[in-house]
């Protein structure tokens, strides 16, 4: 129940216009244990949503297969669900309908509204139950989209950058959110991120992914107890250890975007700075 086995993954794209290929990533193994947290960290284009995406069976592996249990991952499953960066809620229905709107097949209509109460309690949303997506903040939003995963009682939660379009505050406030509800539910969580404060504040391993040759870099296991303090002695240690590698893999990636523009020195600066605002990198 809720392992994840990643083994000897490869991800292909074939480009059909000019015949050629590109592989985002080989050699990926994984095993996320039931219950545990697991942040998936690099930069961007490193291939972090095509794992996630196959996992969830939203797009196939090129070679090595990808098992949920003792199940292998073809396409995506009610053992899978998954919260994007955009709520995608449907405007013409309030949180509750939305969120039962998702398990109305497997059950009656109000077994299926009393559940979807259930869940919006549980991000406490109670309040906003009959609140249609425009009356609803952004982090509002995510939180009905988590809720509406959780309530098909998923054994995996796949979560790809749920924050990222969020501010700094209400990223905050939701990741305490996401923290209790894992530890409510205790889902096996893999979560998708650009920010390393957000993967230390959350995770029990961190997996560091890297571009060109796309794969796992290193995989750090967050030691400390929650709730972690960015400040505290621990904290900014290990964040320090990741940047280091982290800083070289977006360095490589900035080199190749902008070529004779890039100015390591520059990149570095850009970078520090970013992480100083707690920005995304
Ligand atoms: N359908 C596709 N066809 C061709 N190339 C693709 C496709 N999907 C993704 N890619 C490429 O694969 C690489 C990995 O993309 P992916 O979105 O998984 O990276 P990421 O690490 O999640 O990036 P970001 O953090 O910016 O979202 C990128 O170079 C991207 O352009």
């Amino acid at each position: 129940m809720g392992r994840v086995d990643i083994a000897n993954v490869k991800k292909t794209f074939e480009n059909k216009e000019n015949a050629s290929s590109f592989t985002v990533f080989e050699n990926v193994d994984l095993t996320v244990e039931p219950g545990e947290f697991v942040s998936l960290l690099g930069p961007s284009g490193c291939g972090k949503s095509t794992l996630l995406n196959i996992v969830a069976g939203l797009d196939r592996a090129t070679a090595g297969k990808v098992q949920v249990g003792e199940r292998i991952v073809k396409e995506p499953g009610s053992d899978r669900g998954v919260v994007f960066q955009e709520a995608a809620l449907m405007p013409w229905l309030t949180a509750v309908e939305n969120v039962a709107f998702a398990i109305r097949k497997k059950m009656k209509k109000t077994e299926a509204t009393e559940r979807a109460k259930e869940f919006l309690k549980l991000v406490h949303l109670s309040k906003f139950v009959d609140a249609y997506p425009h009356e609803l903040s952004g982090g509002m939003k995510q939180r009905v989209a988590i809720a509406r995963a959780l309530a098909m009682d998923p054994e995996i939660l796949l979560m790809d950058e749920p924050f990222g379009a969020l501010d700094e505050q209400t990223r905050t406030m939701l990741h305490r959110e996401v923290q209790f509800i894992w530890e409510e539910t205790r889902k096996t969580i893999i979560f998708v991120t650009h920010n390393i404060r957000e993967a230390i504040m959350l995770s029990d391993r961190i997996v560091l992914m890297g571009t060109r040759p796309g794969g796992i870099r290193k995989i750090f296991p967050v030691n400390f107890p929650r709730p972690r303090t960015p400040s505290s002695q621990e904290f900014t240690k290990l964040e320090a250890e990741i940047m280091e590698i982290l800083g070289g893999e977006i360095e490589k990636v900035m080199r190749e975007e902008m070529g004779d523009d890039f100015h390591s020195k520059k990149a570095s600066l850009l970078y520090s700075t970013h992480r100083d605002m707690g920005d995304n990198i």
